[in-house]
């Protein structure tokens, strides 16, 4: 059965009371990352980091196929959605069964929204761990709509965790920027990067290779390959800009260090938001309702799971 056998994902109805975004309305971050940078790691963090505070933040994971949560979950996708019986059910595959996960979680997110909307006077901020294959997020469609829905409902920013000890290859700190960097188009929101596991290694060296491109093209030097070299030294001018507007911050998920850090920068990236980017959430916000107000006789639990009939014609026209 092939990936377009999965339900689409669609948005359930009817919805909660929605809130408009306010200064007041406290953050959501969404943590994104290459699988094993460290994004859970984090979340632990910065969750233990505000219990110290008692300021207790509001955390959800959106990861159906992690066995274990380290940290405590105010929703956990895990409770809507059967990983492994999606996976048995539709015969797919790890990647294909996390995003028909992501899709049965929208049949669901005007729920979800409303839990955490109805909270939303009581915690600092919403922590959000996507799942570990990031694409499955960040380039599907439920991811989309799942990103779009914080972002009309809570100034949304996003965490972009690197691992700082597998970075220290300049070509493949490369990659993951310009995997970033696609995000930062694909998402259209403020957007700051965790530098993470310094207690491995001092991440100074990420940050100087962001701020002066010739301490980039002199480590590059270094390596191998002329053309990778050449490319990189190309790539590393044309993300410069990119380099220029996005914060980094260093932090160990292990040790805790720089967590009051992370906390500063999210409330800059929630002044950017309200400076940048909340009049097309306006919009968005708007045509949801619209569209909310017509659909409100609809059933809530109308999780409409379709199977392709011929998914052998479906497979043999790609
Ligand atoms: N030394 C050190 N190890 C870390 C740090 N953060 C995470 N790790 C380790 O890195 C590994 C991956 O961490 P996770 O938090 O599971 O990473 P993830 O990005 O959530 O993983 P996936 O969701 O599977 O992609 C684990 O073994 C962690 O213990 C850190 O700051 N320092």
């Amino acid at each position: 059965m092939s990936e377009e056998a999965s339900p689409t994902p669609q948005t359930s109805t009817p919805a909660p009371p929605i809130n408009a975004v306010t200064k007041d309305t406290p953050p959501v971050v969404l943590v994104l990352g290459m699988a094993g940078s460290g994004k859970s790691s984090f979340v632990q963090a910065l969750t233990s980091h505000l219990h110290k505070k008692r300021n207790f933040p509001y955390v959800i994971n959106l990861d159906p196929a992690v066995r274990k949560v380290i940290f405590p979950a105010n929703i956990d996708i895990r409770d809507t959605v059967d990983y492994k019986k999606v996976m048995k059910d539709y015969e797919l595959g790890p990647n294909g069964a996390i995003m028909t996960c992501l899709n049965l979680c929208c049949t669901r997110l005007q729920e979800m929204l409303g839990l955490v909307s109805a909270r939303s006077s009581q915690f600092p901020v919403c922590l959000v761990d996507a799942p570990g294959q990031i694409e499955a997020f960040t380039w599907s469609a439920s991811g989309s709509i799942i990103t779009d829905s914080f972002a009309s409902m809570f100034p949304t920013v996003i965490a972009y965790v690197v691992d700082s000890a597998r970075s220290t290859n300049p070509t493949t700190f490369m990659s993951n920027m310009l995997y970033a960097c696609s995000i930062l188009y694909r998402m259209k929101l403020p957007f700051f990067l965790v530098l993470n596991k310094s207690d491995i290694v001092d991440p100074a060296f990420l940050q100087k290779w962001m701020q002066d491109y010739e301490q980039l093209g002199a480590s590059i030097e270094d390596a191998r390959e002329a053309y990778i070299n050449n490319l990189t030294h190309s790539l590393s001018l044309v993300l410069d800009e990119f380099y220029a507007s996005i914060p980094t911050v260093k932090v160990s998920a292990r040790t805790g260090e720089g967590m009051d850090d992370v906390m500063a920068t999210i409330e800059k990236c929630k002044a950017e938001y309200f400076e940048k980017y909340q009049p097309a959430y306006n919009e968005l916000l708007k045509e949801r309702l619209a569209k909310d107000v017509k659909a409100a006789g609809d059933k809530l639990n109308d999780i409409n799971i379709t199977e392709n009939p011929n998914p052998e014609a479906e497979a043999d026209s790609e």
